[in-house]
């Protein structure tokens, strides 16, 4: 009983993550909370900035007031990973927010509490995207036939959650290859040497591209654009450690591929699995496999076409909108076509 008077109804940002429920014995320290909008003011434009800020005044974990909710701030991986992994089911969860229970009619499995309806809605959207062999995903995605297949709610969830993320990759890819033009060099040097003018780079070509990879996985790292939503915090940025000698790759704030290839040029597991933009424990994405596949085979394409630079009149500027996602600001790139234009063959 005592423990029940206890209770306080928290939900949880780890500097992403929201969980219900809580049990807390005491209140975490944390910033003082107004009446009615708590903390809701201090926040600002860039609320993952202010999260970081705050934990170096208050420690990786700490509390906050919006509103009427009482919610926990995680920073940091290893707070993060406690959480997230040694207690998955605590931290399944989902706040109960009107807005949550608007989308799809409240059916929605990614805005869902922690239930035995979210288990089982989550199990077929993943057995909807194995339907789906990595291999014959092409630019153009056969979403028609899942639509004949599976419960239109997991369409949306699975429409909803990747298309906002995947174009949101795809334009800070297309941004960091026109502010390093020594990197999209390297690229277009390797994909001509690894496929050639005569066709479009395919899946296949993936084990001999892993610098590709490497840049798909630094701009995650680099642009952690998916910074406070119901997932990882853009400080991750520090938390790669580069097993390389090379003293440059040890700063989070250069942007080099090469972190995270080893000695012999191919992708290092140990180091691309530090990047949590997918998030982890129970509520993982499920669509990590099909994003990645989608931005090597839209970049590898572009790239093998397309040669990008910006204006020069123009400021090439990091600077982010916020949103679900950090966008890049508007810029400009032009594209010029680098041999014969090749199209895309669909599956059958
Ligand atoms: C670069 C692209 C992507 C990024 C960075 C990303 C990131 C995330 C993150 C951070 C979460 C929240 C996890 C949590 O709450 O703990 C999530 C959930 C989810 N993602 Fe993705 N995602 C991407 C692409 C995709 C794609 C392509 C699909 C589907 C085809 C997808 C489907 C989902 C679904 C259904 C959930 C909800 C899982 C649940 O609530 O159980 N995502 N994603």
């Amino acid at each position: 009983k005592d423990k029940d008077r206890n209770l306080s109804k928290l939900s949880i940002v780890y500097t992403c993550i929201w969980v219900r429920n809580l049990r807390l014995k005491r209140r975490l320290p944390g910033p003082f909370a107004w009446p009615v909008v708590g903390n809701a003011m201090q926040l600002g434009q860039m609320p993952h900035i202010t999260f970081a800020k705050l934990a170096k005044k208050y420690g990786n974990v700490y509390q906050i007031r919006l509103g009427c909710s009482d919610i926990v701030v995680l920073n940091g991986d290893k707070a993060i990973r406690q959480a997230l992994i040694q207690h998955s089911t605590e931290f399944a969860g989902r706040p109960n927010f009107v807005s949550f229970q608007m989308i799809s009619g409240g059916r929605s499995m990614t805005f869902t509490n922690y239930s035995k309806q979210w288990k089982a809605h989550r199990k077929i959207a993943q057995s909807s995207l194995r339907a789906f062999p990595l291999q014959t995903v092409r630019p153009k995605k056969p979403l028609s036939n899942m639509l004949q297949l599976r419960p239109w709610t997991t369409v949306t969830d699975l429409i909803g959650a990747g298309q906002d993320t995947v174009s949101t990759l795809m334009q800070w890819m297309l941004l960091l290859l026109v502010k390093y033009p020594d990197v999209q060099a390297k690229l277009h040097n390797l994909i001509d040497k690894v496929v050639g003018p005569d066709r479009l780079p395919s899946t296949e070509d993936r084990r001999s591209l892993a610098y590709l990879d490497a840049f798909i996985y630094e701009t995650m790292r680099f642009t952690s654009f998916v910074p406070v939503t119901i997932l990882t915090p853009r400080p991750q940025m520090s938390l790669l450690k580069s097993p390389h000698p090379q003293r440059h790759l040890e700063d989070p704030h250069i942007f080099d591929p090469t972190r995270f290839l080893d000695e012999n040029g191919d992708l290092d597991k140990d180091i691309t699995n530090n990047v949590m933009i997918f998030s982890t424990g129970k509520r993982r994405c499920i669509g990590n496999q099909i994003a990645k596949v989608e931005a090597f085979l839209f970049i590898a394409i572009l790239l093998h076409q397309c040669s990008f630079e910006n204006n020069p009149s123009e400021h090439i500027s990091l600077d982010c909108s916020y949103g679900l996602t950090l966008k890049p600001l508007r810029f400009c790139v032009t594209a010029k076509l680098r041999g014969k234009l090749l199209g895309v063959v669909s599956p059958a």
